[in-house]
């Protein structure tokens, strides 16, 4: 199982590389790993499991966060109308957004960063993404709310790109102009 030993820390090149995208049909393999980064989100956020394994809580992973560049990611989490959204997904693609922004206003964190950043992390408020499935079917996804933050927080780190590179330097807090808030 993944546990937190497995999960490469920021200062590692890896979390700086844009990852690879992953070839069609997905091996056994990646799809044996794309299913452990999905059970390792359950496993984080089962207090009894988490508290045994000293897992951090997390709603979504990357690849290159288990050291592999490779385009895949899982995300486990339920949304403000308490809609479960369980993805395990190879080669991820924004492929339109809307204008509209938004925020997490409790800003963001990542497993990966073993330190608080603070300050608005400025997402598109709605992505549709298309993906292939662990089964190598084509998926679409149209999100909102925490669901589109959380995908576009792990589309950022296929892209070496982490969370705080969003944050406004000068003025961590400024609402970003076409902002909603999200609580
Ligand atoms: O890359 C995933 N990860 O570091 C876990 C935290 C994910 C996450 C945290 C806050 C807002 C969106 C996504
Ligand atoms: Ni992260």
């Amino acid at each position: 199982m993944i546990t937190m030993d497995d999960i490469i820390r920021e200062g590692n090149p890896i979390l700086r590389t844009v990852a690879e995208e992953v070839p069609l049909p997905p091996s056994e393999e990646d799809k044996a790993t794309l299913k452990e980064m999905l059970e390792f989100l359950k496993n984080s956020q089962d207090d009894e499991i988490a508290a045994k394994y000293n897992l951090r809580a997390g709603i979504g992973l990357a690849a290159p966060q288990i050291g592999l560049k490779k385009r895949m990611i899982a995300l486990y989490l339920t949304d403000e109308k308490d809609k479960l959204h369980e993805y395990a997904l190879f080669n991820p693609k924004i492929v339109s957004h809307s204008v509209e922004e938004t925020y997490l206003e409790s800003g963001e964190g990542c497993l990966s960063v073993d330190r608080d950043v603070p300050g608005y992390v400025p997402r598109f408020s709605r992505v549709k993404v298309s993906a292939i499935d662990i089964n190598n079917k084509p998926v679409v996804l149209k999100l909102r709310g925490l669901p589109a933050i959380a995908i576009q927080h792990e589309i950022d780190h296929l892209n070496g790109i982490m969370f705080y590179d969003r944050i406004n330097k000068e003025d961590p807090y400024k609402v970003p102009e076409k902002a909603t808030t999200e609580r």
